[in-house]
């Protein structure tokens, strides 16, 4: 503990192995500095969600785009920022954690950029948050060469992929971090420690400190993060402008505020990313109880090229576009397999995800996987031709209305049990996985991560609310959820074996969807009673 600036600053985790490296006194200071400053504005700002989301279930106020905004989107001259360096082609993006054969797999995978992600992909135990900064800040400096008790070496390549870190959303809070005894805002810490031990280096090595921002709702949390990256360069005495950061649209609400999230930080944008995994989340648990019109099918169902969804992608292309914004697509789950046949169909699933993308005009996308980076790059490869982006394909034809972003109708298909059962199943393995330290795991050849188990968690929740009837016409209730869970659980312990955390994954599950309410996030509750033991 230490009184510094006049504020108290605690680390309550165990400072262990090269940790104090990143945790030093100047870093910390820089971390209250930046809390002192926002935190306020951050609560108010999640007051300001909590109210919006009371309203939407309401349905006391619909949504739509803002009037108040309107002159942000028709005025046609304003533009974000030149696009910096290391992030002028961005055709394929790894995603993953950051523990340090990732870090290096990523870094050498042949991506153009890596998403180094402390949120969706990330279990956010201390270890992982402060191991995870030390790897990047070893990664930067080009001090990770390893080699593992096999006898595998790994060492970072010649070209090695633009580093873009992903903070932790608004939501969450770092509990073994505290400045006046409360716990310091997990956005804050991620990006501070990254910014604070790595902006001078990276900019040194001719690229900068570039950023991935989750889980916005509105233009209001995009001016804060604005408002924080200029304090810090100014902290750091880096030119006004340095940072560059990419907006994920990944709640329904940011979708209707598109113009306006670049705008506000039209200093520092980079572009929008198509985050459609939180997205349908957020769809969800938006109009969980709005009954039927709202009720989406079985998880596998819903597609990309669903009339809702696309609208969405186009009207996200055509945004950056007109404001010479880079536009990201997303994550299709499927990742490589052993089983050449499973392996096939996922390369082709990946491939058509990828030939939808390109060709309604993102300029890259994203992978999970260094075994997916050749089909994204091929595809993109075709489209692209000799360009680095499209950004000159500005969708003119696109116009998207309230009316389309909100067609959840427009999905079609069916609720089977099949379909209740796979997300229980898959709930249960990842929150298994997440206590145990891994925010990103392989699960029926699919990636998982803590979006795809917030939307398995949702689903069951609203099927139940709405009594949603399955392929035999028997509707869905509590009790048969309960059924189907016991039983699921029997199966996935069978598989797993001891050392499972399945009796605290079973009884976050029963929480986070089997409750009279349901909770906005399942990783706050659960991080606050099992990732900590400063309650
Ligand atoms: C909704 C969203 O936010 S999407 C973005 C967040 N999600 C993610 O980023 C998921 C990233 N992907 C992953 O974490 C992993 O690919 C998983 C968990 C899905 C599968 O991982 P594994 O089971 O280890 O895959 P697999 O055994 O095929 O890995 C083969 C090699 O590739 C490496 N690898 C796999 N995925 C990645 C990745 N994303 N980044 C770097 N290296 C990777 C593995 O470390 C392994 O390396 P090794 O040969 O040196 O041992
Ligand atoms: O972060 C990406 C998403 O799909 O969620
Ligand atoms: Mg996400």
């Amino acid at each position: 503990m230490a009184d510094r600036l006049n504020y108290r600053i605690e680390v309550t985790g165990p400072v262990e192995g090269r940790f104090a490296e990143i945790l030093t006194p100047a870093a910390l200071d820089f971390l209250a500095k930046l809390d002192n400053t926002f935190a306020g504005r951050r609560r108010e700002l999640l007051d300001a969600r909590r109210r919006r989301r009371e309203e939407l279930q309401s349905g006391e106020k619909p949504l739509g785009f803002l009037p108040e905004t309107r002159a942000i989107r028709e005025d046609e001259s304003w533009h974000v920022a030149p696009t910096a360096p290391g992030l002028e082609d961005r055709r394929v993006e790894i995603t993953g954690p950051t523990d340090r054969k990732m870090t290096v797999n990523a870094l050498n995978s042949g991506a153009k950029v890596w998403l180094a992600d402390f949120e969706d992909a990330t279990s956010p135990t201390w270890h992982n948050v402060i191991d995870g900064q030390l790897n990047l800040y070893d990664a930067i400096r080009r001090n990770i060469d390893f080699t593992t008790e096999a006898g595998k070496r790994y060492t970072i390549g010649d070209e090695p992929a633009t580093i873009v870190a992903r903070p932790r959303g608004w939501h969450l809070v770092e509990k073994h971090i505290r400045i006046d005894g409360r716990p310091v805002s997990a956005s804050l810490v991620d990006f501070g420690l990254y910014f604070f031990h790595n902006a001078r280096q990276l900019l040194a090595r001719g690229v900068g400190p570039y950023f991935y921002l989750p889980k916005l709702e509105n233009h209001l949390e995009a001016r804060l993060w604005n408002d924080v990256f200029l304090l810090a360069q100014r902290e750091l005495g880096i030119p006004r402008g340095t940072i560059r950061a990419t907006v994920l649209i990944e709640t329904i609400t940011a979708a209707f505020e598109m113009d306006e999230i670049l705008y506000e930080l039209r200093e520092h944008a980079a572009g929008l990313n198509a985050g459609r995994w939180d997205y349908i989340f957020s769809l969800i648990k938006n109009f969980a109880a709005h009954g039927a019109d709202y009720v989406l099918p079985d998880r596998a169902q819903v597609t990309m090229t669903v009339p809702f969804m696309r609208a969405y992608t186009e009207l996200l292309v055509r945004t950056c576009h007109k404001r010479g914004a880079h536009a990201i697509g997303g994550m299709a789950a499927f990742i490589p397999s052993r089983d050449p046949e499973v392996n096939a169909t996922a390369i082709e699933k990946v491939r058509a995800d990828k030939e939808r993308e390109a060709g309604d005009g993102f300029d890259g996308s994203w992978v999970a996987h260094p075994g997916l980076v050749p089909v994204c790059r091929e595809v993109f490869d075709g489209v692209l031709g000799g360009w680095p982006h499209q950004l000159g394909k500005l969708r003119e034809d696109v116009h998207v209305t309230a009316e389309d972003l909100l067609d959840v109708a427009s999905a079609g298909g069916e609720v089977t049990e099949a379909g209740v059962r796979a997300n229980i199943n898959v709930a249960l393995r990842y929150v298994d996985a997440w206590l145990r330290g891994t925010g990103a795991a392989a699960i029926h050849n699919l990636m998982e991560d803590a979006a795809t188990a917030e939307i398995a968690r949702c689903q069951v929740w609203q099927w139940i609310r709405n009594g949603t009837k399955l392929e035999d016409g028997t509707a869905l209730t509590r009790e048969l959820a309960v059924q189907f869970l016991d039983e699921e659980l029997a199966a996935v312990r069978a598989d797993l074996g001891e050392g499972n955390r399945l009796d605290d994954a079973r009884e976050i599950f029963t929480e986070t969807a089997l409750g009279e309410k349901l909770p906005s996030f399942l990783t706050t509750g659960a991080y606050a009673r099992y990732l900590t033991d400063a309650r």
